[in-house]
């Protein structure tokens, strides 16, 4: 199982790398470096799981936060209680092909597993976006998303770009931004 341990922080540098891209048939290692990314987030999300392995709750993980350049990274946005996920997949080769022009970002700002440090401020993102990408299988999908598994997936995508989330924020008033923006709370 992935432990903290195993997850690359700020520095490193694949974290600033733009990620390879994954060609078909994916390799087994490549299949099961997918499994292990969700289960990742399956176990933080899990109160017990995550205390006895101290993991740091997530609903995103990229492949090059697991130390590997490939264009590869796992989302589970979780639904409410006792209902099915908002959104889960293993997304390989994702491209954002459209975006709103509506800015939203999250209310209380961005964590990420791969920054140790609280950084305050707003991330402005797109509300809407339209992704095209590849499941492990080599299946062509598109799917458009709002509101917070949008927003987390704009996080996982900048990930494979060499982004990270405090890229987005505002240096001198990390607390603007537009006045029209939605604030995912
Ligand atoms: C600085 N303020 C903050 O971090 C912040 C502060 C307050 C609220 C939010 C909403 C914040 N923001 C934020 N909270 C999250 N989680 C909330 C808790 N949750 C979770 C926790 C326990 C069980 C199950 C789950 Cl589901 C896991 C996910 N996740 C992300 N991000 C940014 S996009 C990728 C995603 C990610 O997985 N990061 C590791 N941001
Ligand atoms: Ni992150």
């Amino acid at each position: 199982m992935i432990k903290m341990n195993d997850i690359t922080r700020d520095g490193d540098p694949v974290l600033r790398k733009r990620a390879k891209k994954a060609t078909f048939p994916l390799s087994a290692e490549q299949k099961e470096l997918g499994n292990k990314m969700m289960e990742y987030l399956i176990n933080s999300q899990n109160p017990e799981i995550a205390e006895k392995y101290k993991l740091r709750a997530g609903v995103g993980l990229a492949a090059p936060q697991a130390g590997i350049s490939l264009q590869m990274a796992a989302v589970l946005v979780p639904g409410d209680k006792d209902q099915p996920p908002l959104f889960k997949e293993v997304l390989v080769n994702p491209v954002i092909i459209s975006e709103s022009v509506q800015v939203a970002a999250l209310e209380e700002g961005e964590g990420c597993l791969s920054v140790d440090k609280e950084i305050p401020g707003y991330v402005p993102r797109h509300d809407r976006i339209t992704i095209k990408y590849q499941t492990v299988d080599g299946e062509d999908k598109k799917i458009r998303l709002k509101n917070y598994p949008a927003i987390v997936c704009q996080h996982e995508i900048d990930h494979l770009k060499g982004t990270l989330f405090y890229d987005h924020i505002n240096k001198e008033e990390p607390l603007k931004i537009d006045d029209d923006a939605i604030l995912i709370g």
